[in-house]
């Protein structure tokens, strides 16, 4: 059984300018007691934010990450930025492997097994992302498509505990549309038994997060279920009434 507290995480993508950590400030204030005992918040703004939420969430037990990092530790990578860079600000975890990434800028397993092991090697707590197509998904490749995901993008010498999973269907990110909640509870209960094959014990404890349209109204029918450890939320974590509402699913 899954014994830590559940984790929800805003992913703020390209949006927040310096104005946006007034926003931030009320998602911290809001972040009282009652949810603090039940659940973990993290907030990953741009990387341009990353230091100054820092020092907003300090003393509040609000957690920082950030989007994306490039394997290496430093060197001649024009505009990147290095999971250490990352741990400098004051961030604990980094996404990685964010379907935005994987499509858009064609970053294979490959390329996020690099990222988590450099975010590993940082001293900082990966939530890697995996998610299939509706194309996939309407073949019915999904659970498939997710094992190759995960074998691929995990490194050697990693361990449970530096670890999130995110699983958020392509399909359902910034759509309004989510999977059935059964296809959801049989997706978390696959990546569950994938995890403890290949981490024993420490896998069951691993938080796996569903992602993709998670909002106020749906998040109590979703974060109910089984091995849904909590969620990786987009749009709605920009406004600090949607992203407290969503963690207050489990107040
Ligand atoms: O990382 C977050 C996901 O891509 C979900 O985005 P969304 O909540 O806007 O659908």
């Amino acid at each position: 059984m899954h014994a830590r507290k559940p984790l929800v995480v805003g992913n703020w993508k390209m949006n927040g300018l310096k104005a946006s950590a007034s926003e931030f400030g009320r998602m911290v204030e809001g972040y009282g007691a009652g949810l603090r005992h039940r659940v973990q918040l993290v907030v990953c703004p741009p990387v341009t934010l990353l230091s100054t939420f820092a020092v907003i969430a300090l003393g509040s037990r609000v957690g920082i990450g950030a989007q994306d990092c490039h394997p290496g530790t430093h060197g001649a990578h024009t505009g990147d930025i290095s999971a250490e860079m990352i741990a400098d600000t004051g961030a604990a975890f980094v996404i990685v492997g964010h379907s935005e990434r994987r499509i858009a800028h064609r970053e294979s397993d490959a390329d996020a097994r690099g990222k988590v092991k450099a975010v590993h090697h940082a001293g900082l707590i990966a939530i890697l992302c995996v998610g299939e197509t509706a194309e996939e998904r309407k073949a019915g490749l999904a659970l498939q498509v997710i094992d190759g995901q995960l074998e691929g993008s995990l490194p050697e010498g990693l361990t449970g505990d530096d670890l999130v999973v995110a699983y958020e269907p392509v399909w359902a990110i910034g759509t309004g549309v989510t999977p059935s909640l059964s296809d959801i509870a049989e997706m978390h209960a696959h990546i569950r038994l994938r995890l403890v094959e290949r981490f024993g014990e420490e896998g069951g404890r691993i938080h796996i997060l569903y992602g993709g349209s998670v909002k106020p109204s749906n998040a109590s029918d979703i974060l109910a279920i089984s091995d849904v450890n909590g969620a990786l939320v987009g749009g709605a974590s920009l406004k600090a009434a949607d992203f407290l509402g969503i963690a207050s699913a489990y107040v």
